[in-house]
């Protein structure tokens, strides 16, 4: 793991009103939509699993550089890219040049934890933004909902976290939905050893009916309060109510489900450990100092 020079007071004396300034256009959205929080939350995972935390995931292809990440299919879903680069143009009015667009997805994210109910995360900063992208990686690095709890366990770990904060970190599947494209593999297969609640999967098949071709448009909330953190997540996929297979997954193996069960009892504890999980997820392999960028817009390199 690539040791990192972040800290938590980095934009103290260029924009030190980032953090509200952020706060304040976030509460704004969120109360004419209260699923972009889940996106935002979402957005950080799949900049940081591709390349690092450095908004790769913002830029928009160039035809003599880069591809977009965006055209994975695995960024199927993926919302509120614009949003972040909103912020950015707010903040080069009040800190031109200062903030990277990296940070702001981190920060973004970390807001979106908070508004919803979840733990207040301190998180540091100095991100730097990449200058280039690669669908390739994206498609590579980003997991599908099929993956298995060894592919699960061996990704987190290369971020430096145990299995418990593993288990912690899929409880962001708190937030937002998923749609049947996602699901249907595992709804129309032959499951063995699976434990779908019957109720849950009948009204799985009301929503998702065929295998094709509404799959891309309809979704299924993630858990039973998809617009708060809270540890709901890890009741719903002990009672046969995950919705996708790894959700299903993790609390069955018996490597991941003691924490399964211990998360569903214990919020508080679930928000220490996510808490940890969260600045590990954001800080590993990131750009800082001379390495990278600060971009003036965040879907283009300068
Ligand atoms: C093995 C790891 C993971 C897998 C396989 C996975 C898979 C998925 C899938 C398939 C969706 C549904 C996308 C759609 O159909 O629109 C989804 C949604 C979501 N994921 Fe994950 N995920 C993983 C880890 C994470 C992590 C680490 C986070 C955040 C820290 C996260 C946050 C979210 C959120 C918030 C949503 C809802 C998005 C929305 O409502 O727009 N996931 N995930
Ligand atoms: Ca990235
Ligand atoms: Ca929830």
């Amino acid at each position: 793991i690539k040791q990192n020079q972040l800290s938590y007071n980095y934009y103290k004396l260029s924009c030190p009103n980032l953090e509200s300034t952020i706060k304040k256009e976030l509460l704004t959205l969120f109360l004419t939509d209260a699923t972009a929080p889940a996106a935002f939350l979402r957005l950080m995972f799949h900049d940081c699993q591709v390349q690092g935390c450095d908004a790769s995931i913002l830029l928009d292809s160039n035809y003599d550089t880069h591809s977009s990440e965006m055209v994975s299919a695995k960024n199927f879903g993926i919302r509120k890219r614009e949003i972040i680069s909103d912020i950015k143009a707010i903040l080069e009015e009040e800190c031109p040049g200062q903030v990277s667009c990296a940070d702001i997805i981190v920060l973004a994210a970390k807001v979106s934890v908070s508004l919803s109910g979840g733990p207040h995360i301190q998180i540091p900063l100095g991100r730097k933004d990449s200058r280039t992208s690669s669908f390739k990686e994206a498609d590579a690095k980003l997991p599908s909902p099929t993956i298995s709890v060894d592919q699960f366990i061996s990704i987190f770990k290369s971020k430096g976290m145990s299995i418990e904060e593993s288990v912690s970190i899929l409880g962001a599947h708190t937030l937002g939905v998923g749609h049947c494209l996602n699901i249907v593999g595992r709804l129309y297969d032959q499951r063995i050893g699976d434990n779908m609640d019957l109720r849950f999967e009948a009204s799985l098949r009301l929503t998702c009916p065929t295998e094709i071709p509404l799959t891309n448009i309809t979704f299924v909330p993630n858990d039973m309060t998809p617009i708060i953190f809270d540890n709901e997540y890890y009741r719903d996929i002990m009672n046969g109510r995950g919705l996708f297979g790894i959700d299903s997954d993790i609390s069955r193996d018996p490597r991941t489900a003691p924490f399964v069960m211990r998360f569903a009892m214990d919020h508080r504890y679930f928000f220490e450990v996510f808490s940890s999980a969260f600045v590990k997820l954001s800080s590993t392999n990131v750009l800082t100092n001379m390495q990278g960028e600060v971009r003036r817009k965040c879907n283009q390199v300068n």
